[in-house]
This record gives structure tokens, C-alpha cells and sequence, in this order.
């Protein structure tokens, strides 16, 4: 944003001012103060409170307020309801809201037709125009009959990278080093986070589809999916074991480890590890590449296909930017 900022007063009239900063435990307000960032004492600093953080975002002059949640966190996305009943915007890259209780999905999608716009492109794949392809496909009239392709950066870096020289764990820790598996990378190993994207893309439809709804293959082991994150992390070995065995399979049959994902209109969404022909188009893909194929009416013999980077804090910031961007270019001017 500080990279784009003057150029966007210039060119387009786009004046945006950074308010605050809020972590988990700590908030930060007046970040454009250039004092207040030279200094890094506590005084700067006080307890995050939401309540307080959005009243002093939304400001008492007018101005068009926005709240970019990029935490992974439950309690931030209940308050979206709230915040767009107020007039405040709201961009996120956070999954909770868009697949999270359908009754709050309902809530939010209500209160931003009549008060702050949302958007959450970030929240499938990260900077790639997915939720947006998506809805221009339905807002033209066309409707969508399946979903299929490869939605974890995490785990296509994984299956890119695993060839059995180096082990499953250490290639985890590196991905979480990285910034492209979630907060805790159980998320992504579950397949969890997976499931969520394919639930905003049927809620997008249209479908009122839930996380219950869809068949989900975890990689991790029961005996490790409900311990405290430090102590998974620790264990991340135990995981080396199975996944020789997954790889060992798939080398078998001359094939490649692809995580794999679809949901049709019938409402069957399914999510999981395969063992893929080397031949197949989704053994081809590099790093952190994710594939989305929207089969449609209108892309009904050939699918529309969406490929690239779907992992990692810069895609993923720009993908929040351009989504800050489209509701600013919706407003009107305030003084
Ligand atoms: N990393 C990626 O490639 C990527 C891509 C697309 C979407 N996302 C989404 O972006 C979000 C953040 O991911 P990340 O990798 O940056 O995680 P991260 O752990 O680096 O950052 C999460 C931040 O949220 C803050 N936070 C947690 N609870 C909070 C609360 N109650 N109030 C205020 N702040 C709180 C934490 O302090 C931390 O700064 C997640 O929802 C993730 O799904 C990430
Ligand atoms: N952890 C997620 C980030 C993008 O949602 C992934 O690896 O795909």
C-alpha cells in the first residue's frame, strides 16, 4: 500500500490513510503518524480491542471506513456483521466467515447490501482471480456446473517438493517458514482449508452447501489432530511414515502425489491426496500452483481455467489490494 499510495493520490484521487494495526494481543492506532512509527515502545501499543480498534478506523469525519481482517480467527469474522451494518467495509483473506455457520454467511451477505460493501477474494487461491471469475460467469447469465482442481498452495508445494530425498516433516516446516501453509498448517494438511474454499465457491453458486457436507481426506493422524500447536509441530515426524507409503504408491504406478478437490451442482464435494498419471494436466504444475476448472453452461466441453501462485504473503496481499481497490473505484467521492 505504501509502495502504491502516492501514485493512486496522483492518478486516481485515492487518498488512503493506514489508522491502525491490530494483532491478537496487541493494537496499534495512527499508524500514518510518522512519530509514533518511528517509535517501538510499549506506549505505542495497548490491548487489542475490536470494539474500540473499529471505532477508531470508522473515525467521526465521514470518511469511507475499511477493516482488512487478515487474522484466521472466528471471533474477528463474527464482527463483520456488525461492522458492515455500520457502513464500515470489509476485505479478508479469512475463510471463517465465508464457510463458516450459514445463518452468519446469510447475516453478512445482508448487512453489506445495505451497509459496507464486502469483499474476500483472497480467501480461494490467494491473489488469483477466482471468486470474482466466478461471479462475472454467473452475473452474465451462465451457471455453474462443477468445480475441480488443485486449491492448497501448501499442498501442491508439498507434493511438488516431496520425492523422498528430504522428509515429509522438514518440508512442512519450510512451507510454514514460508508463510504459505495457515496459522496452524494442520488446517492444510487436514484438507480443512481446502473444504472451506470449495464451500465459498458453492455458497458463490448459489448452493447453500456447509463444511459437513463435504468428504474431506486428512493427512493427519487422530492421535495428533487435537494437541496444542507446538506439540504437533514437534511431532511433525510421525507423519513421515504414512506419507512414504502414499508416495511409495503413487512411484508404483509411474504416477505424481496431487492434492485434488470438486463439488458439482448435485452438491458432491470431495477433497483429498491422489496418485496421478504423469500424464495428467495437474502433474504439471509448479511451486505453489493452484488450478481452478469452472466447468459452466457456456464453458460446458472445454473448462475456463484459472493457474497460478496460490500461496505466500505477496500474492496474497495483492489480491487483498485489488479487492481494497474495486470498492474504492464503487464509492462515491467525500471531502
Ligand atoms: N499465507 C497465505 O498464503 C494466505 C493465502 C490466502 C489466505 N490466507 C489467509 O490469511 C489469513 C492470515 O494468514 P497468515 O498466513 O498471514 O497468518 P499469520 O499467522 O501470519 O497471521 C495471522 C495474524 O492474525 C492475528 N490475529 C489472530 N487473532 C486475532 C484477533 N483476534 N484480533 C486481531 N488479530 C488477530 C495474529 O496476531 C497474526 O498477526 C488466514 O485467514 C489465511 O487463511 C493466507
Ligand atoms: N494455506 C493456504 C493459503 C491460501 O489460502 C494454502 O496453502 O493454500
Amino acid at each position: 500500500m505504501r509502495a502504491a499510495q502516492e501514485r493512486l493520490l496522483r492518478e486516481a484521487g485515492l487518498e488512503l490513510k493506514l489508522c491502525g494495526v491490530a494483532a491478537s494481543r496487541r493494537m496499534w492506532l495512527d499508524c500514518d503518524d510518522p512519530e509514533l512509527n518511528a517509535q517501538h515502545d510499549a506506549q505505542t501499543w495497548r490491548p487489542t480491542d475490536l470494539d474500540q480498534f473499529a471505532a477508531h478506523v470508522r473515525g467521526e469525519d465521514g470518511r469511507h471506513a475499511m477493516l482488512i481482517d487478515c487474522s484466521a480467527s472466528d471471533t474477528v469474522a463474527s464482527q463483520y456483521p456488525y461492522w458492515l451494518a455500520s457502513g464500515m467495509h470489509v476485505v479478508t483473506p479469512n475463510k471463517l466467515a465465508s464457510s463458516g455457520p450459514l445463518s452468519r454467511w446469510q447475516a453478512i451477505r445482508a448487512a453489506s447490501q445495505h451497509g459496507g460493501r464486502f469483499r474476500y477474494e483472497a480467501t480461494v487461491c490467494a491473489g488469483l482471480p477466482v471468486v470474482q471469475t466466478l461471479r462475472d460467469l454467473l452475473d452474465t447469465g451462465d451457471q455453474l456446473l462443477s468445480v475441480e482442481g488443485m486449491f492448497s498452495g501448501t499442498l501442491a508445494w508439498l507434493c511438488c517438493h516431496y520425492d523422498g530425498k528430504r522428509p515429509f516433516s522438514a518440508l512442512v516446516r519450510e512451507a510454514h517458514a514460508l508463510g504459505y501453509t495457515e496459522p496452524d498448517p494442520r488446517d492444510d494438511l487436514s484438507g480443512m482449508d481446502v473444504a472451506r474454499k470449495l464451500v465459498i465457491l458453492a455458497r458463490e453458486a448459489g448452493w447453500p452447501m456447509s463444511l459437513h457436507d463435504v468428504a474431506v481426506e486428512s493427512l493427519v493422524p487422530e492421535e495428533l489432530a487435537e494437541l496444542p500447536l507446538e506439540e504437533f509441530m514437534a511431532r511433525l515426524d510421525e507423519l513421515n511414515a504414512p506419507m512414504a507409503v502414499r508416495l511409495a504408491g503413487a512411484h508404483a504406478c509411474q504416477g505424481v502425489l496431487r492434492h485434488v478437490a470438486s463439488l458439482d451442482r448435485n452438491g458432491r464435494a470431495q477433497v483429498g491426496l491422489q496418485a496421478l498419471p504423469s500424464s495428467h494436466p495437474f502433474a504439471h504444475t509448479r511451486l505453489t500452483d493452484n488450478i481452478v476448472q469452472f466447468r459452466t453452461q457456456r464453458y460446458r466441453d472445454n473448462p475456463l481455467l484459472v493457474q497460478g501462485p496460490g500461496a505466500g504473503p505477496e500474492v496474497t496481499a495483492a489480491g487483498i489490494f485489488a479487492d481494497l481497490l474495486r470498492i474504492a473505484e464503487s464509492l462515491e467521492v467525500r471531502a
